[in-house]
């Protein structure tokens, strides 16, 4: 007899198959002091950092391209004779095995902080490396992602970056976490890779290793022990529907024909080969955080022309929006003084960079727009994190100085929202990072997995700010798209469109889904569900009024 648990449903699809967990990193037992043999225990050490080591190369003849550097970058670090030296020296101070091993991991951890920048991002990869370390001479099981040997359902508490550096498409056949909300990183990775997802299923938690489950994360559901027959019948009925959404092409239309432009979200040269594929009208936000981040100097002018050139290359004829630096705050650059800054998401960051660095901003105009001048892709700009009405006009100002004929603002900040026809006023066109706008007209930090209910794109709140923004843009005749997570969500597109935008940009991977959602609503049936969800007392009504009507 089975049962369904249910959570929030951030990437569609349907699988079935065996869970396996993401395992915890394991908790030191309390010191115990001296070992008896420090000669001994330092021999222990060295096997099991050895035995770390080779898992990780095991692991890298497995994978392929970057996953496979990173893990064999990785197996070098416990192969180094000093780590060993260091557990040494910490059994000699009268430290047990486990205590002796990670204090060491310790010591090199503080030595790479202290280097900063690049290195100092490598900090969690050490930390990782202690709990395998400290697993395997506890006889634990190895933290990170299972290997049992074939496909599986993924269950984690909530997935960090490093969890899913090496995570396999092939293996993984969906995840489910306890934690997270839409935006968080689980549900922006799982939609890359087009694995179906849920999060916010505390329920999950109780599933025993190796439990059958069907999960759809379309409807959010997690089907435990289900019927297998009845399994195999909702993935084959899944598959065909995806190949028929699949095979639909073409512009982003209503049933009555109105346009609504659907690009595509674009963040490493790594995504652009796929990305250009999809049937697409362009980019709709180019995040150009990839070419700062983990690098020591700042990138020069010649090297942005060519990578924002690629970029126009691929989708030459199409529209890129390209996105200015959205750095500082959680995303500091090791080539530029941030300071201390007690509350960061509020801090220096994304426009408001140009404050302290004004010249790299204006490298990075100048450097899109000697690019556009090489390619025909129809080149915009905006930037991330505009306040206020005169930031939004002094930045389009800058770039239209520079000859980019097009500058618009993030809408990521709720003062922009409510005053979008000022800001508007000022700027060529708008977009809307509900991932930001969320986070701040909820007040909740966009990683805290303990607030998803606040942080879901669903919120009145934030839908009814979609509402201010899109109607100014009306009022003014100028465009105003939805960048944010938001707008994968087949079941929200037509809100947003009904409130009023008029382009969607997101993951590659969910596009069809959306061009199919559109295209079974009237233009009519989007204003009719955009007042729905306004009407509802909070996310997880609007959701379910709106779903209730499919
Ligand atoms: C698209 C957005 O920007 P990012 O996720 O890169 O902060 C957003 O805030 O919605
Ligand atoms: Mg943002």
């Amino acid at each position: 007899m089975s049962s369904r648990l249910t959570g929030i449903g951030v990437s569609a699809g349907v699988a079935a198959g065996p869970v396996a967990r993401l395992a915890s990193p394991p908790e030191l037992p309390p010191d115990t002091g001296a070992e008896p043999d420090p000669d001994a225990a330092t021999a222990r050490a060295r096997e099991a950092l050895d035995a770390v080591a080779a898992d990780l190369d095991a692991r890298a003849a497995k994978a392929s391209g970057p996953a496979a550097d990173v893990l064999l970058a990785q197996s070098m670090m416990p192969r180094d004779p000093a780590l060993a030296e260091q557990v040494g020296k910490a059994l000699a101070s009268g430290r047990s095995l486990p205590h002796a091993v990670a204090e060491a991991f310790g010591v090199f951890r503080a030595a790479l902080e202290a280097a900063g920048g690049y290195l100092a991002e490598r900090a969690a990869d050490l930390d990782d490396l202690c709990h395998r370390t400290v697993a395997q001479l506890l006889d634990l099981p190895m933290p990170g992602l299972p290997d049992p040997g074939h496909p599986y359902v993924l269950l984690a508490t909530d997935l960090a970056p490093a969890d899913t550096a090496t995570l396999d498409p092939k293996q993984v056949l969906a995840i489910v976490t306890e934690q997270g909300g839409p935006t968080s990183h689980t549900a922006i990775l799982a939609k890359s890779l087009g694995i179906p997802a849920i999060v916010a299923c505390a329920a999950s938690r109780e599933l025993a290793d190796d439990v059958e489950v069907l999960v759809d994360g379309r409807a959010g559901t997690v089907d435990v022990e289900p019927d297998p027959g009845e399994a195999k019948r909702a993935v084959q009925v899944e598959k065909e529907r995806a190949q028929a959404v699949a095979a639909s092409s073409g512009p982003g239309r209503t049933a009555d024909g109105t346009s609504v432009k659907l690009l595509v979200n674009l963040g490493s040269s790594a995504e652009l080969a796929t990305a250009s594929e999809v049937d697409s009208e362009g980019v709709g936000l180019l995040r150009t955080e990839f070419l700062y981040l983990s690098r020591t100097t700042a990138p020069s002018v010649t090297e942005q022309v060519e990578s924002y050139g690629a970029v126009f290359a691929a989708f030459a004829g199409r529209k890129v929006v390209v996105r200015t630096l959205d750095a500082g705050a959680d995303k500091p650059l090791a080539f530029v003084d941030h300071g201390e800054e007690p509350n960061p998401a509020l801090g220096v960051r994304g426009w408001r960079l140009a404050r302290r660095a004004p010249d790299m901003l204006a490298d990075q105009l100048a450097a899109i727009a000697e690019a556009r001048n090489r390619h025909d892709a129809d080149v915009w700009v905006m930037a991330p994190m505009i306040s206020t009405p005169a930031e939004a006009a002094a930045f389009a100002e800058q770039a239209h100085a520079l000859g980019l004929p097009v500058a618009g603002t993030m809408v990521e900040v709720p003062a922009v929202a409510i005053r979008a026809r000022q800001v508007l006023a000022g700027c060529d066109f708008a977009s809307i990072g509900t991932n930001d706008l969320g986070q701040y007209t909820l007040a909740a930090d966009r990683m805290a997995g303990e607030l998803a209910d606040l942080l879901d794109p669903w919120q009145p709140a934030l839908l009814e700010l979609v509402r201010t923004t899109a109607q100014a843009g009306r009022e003014l005749g100028k465009p105003v798209g939805v960048c944010g997570e938001a707008a994968s969500d087949p079941l929200l597109a037509p809100v947003l469109v009904g409130l009023g935008v008029t382009s969607l940009s997101m993951a590659p991977a969910a596009l069809p889904e959306v061009r199919a959602g559109l295209a079974a609503r009237t233009d009519a049936d989007c204003a009719r569900l955009a007042d729905i969800a306004l009407a509802a007392a909070d996310a997880a009504e609007a959701r379910a009024a709106v779903a209730k009507t499919e």
